[in-house]
């Protein structure tokens, strides 16, 4: 049985992958889960102090997992589980690249955002070469030392709930939800996801985004969904 679903922000509670407004609708339906006895979290690339502000005034009660994996949170304690990223590597990412640093990353510690979200192979190539890991989000493109991803700090998440990986739900969009997903037992990716993410899912929904989550929350609080 299901008793925490986790979702990732960006491109899954938004309207759609290139906007950042929030689906109502999602917000309202995972509520409604709540009560019903399911607690839900957030795993996403955003700093803590984002997500802990959207997680507090959704009024979500099943942790967060913030920086990619580095930063989880549940029942007032706060543990960075990866190592912190020298920050003169944005510099030195910045400058080689002619990317923008993300506004998000004065208040990071061990992930780190930049933009246009585009992700060309002589960026793979740097990054190997530091033994870093790199991604895009579809929203910004993502370095950190933690070579699992959203993956580690999702098993840190689950674990402090006591939890067995099959209890869980989890929802994402893009390539960075890959390790966050494969830690979870119902895998579920939007419509308008990532090809390569859609590979890994047990579902994929008709719709995109945060009607995605509205459609397979649906699914789940009429029984149809047996983890
Ligand atoms: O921080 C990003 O780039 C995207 O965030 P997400 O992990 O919630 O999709
Ligand atoms: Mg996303």
């Amino acid at each position: 049985m299901i008793k925490l679903v986790l979702t990732d922000v960006d491109g899954t509670l938004t309207t759609d992958r290139d906007t950042y407004e929030i689906d109502l609708d999602a917000i309202e339906i995972l509520r409604l889960l709540e009560k019903r006895g399911v607690k839900v979290g957030l795993v996403s690339g955003n700093s803590y102090p984002v997500l802990r502000g959207l997680y507090t005034y959704f009024n979500f009660h099943g942790g967060l997992v913030a920086e990619n994996g580095c930063v989880v949170y549940y029942n007032n304690n706060m543990v960075k589980v990866c190592e912190e990223i020298d920050k003169n590597l944005a510099l030195e990412f910045e400058r080689e690249f002619k990317v923008r640093n993300s506004w998000q990353n004065e208040f990071k510690y061990c992930d780190l955002s930049f933009t246009p979200p585009l992700l060309p192979e002589n960026m793979i190539s740097w990054a190997k070469e530091r033994n870093l890991y790199i991604k895009t989000s579809g929203y910004a493109i993502h370095i950190s030392r933690s070579l699992s991803g959203k993956g580690i700090g999702v098993r840190k998440l689950i674990e402090l709930h006591g939890l067995d990986k099959s209890e869980v739900l989890g929802i994402g969009d893009s390539n960075t939800d890959i390790e966050f997903l494969q830690e979870v037992g119902f895998k579920v990716v939007v419509g308008n996801g990532d090809k390569e993410v859609k590979k890994i899912a047990d579902y994929i929904t008709f719709n995109k985004s945060g009607k995605g989550v509205v459609e397979i929350i649906t699914k789940l609080l009429r029984g149809e969904i047996n983890g």
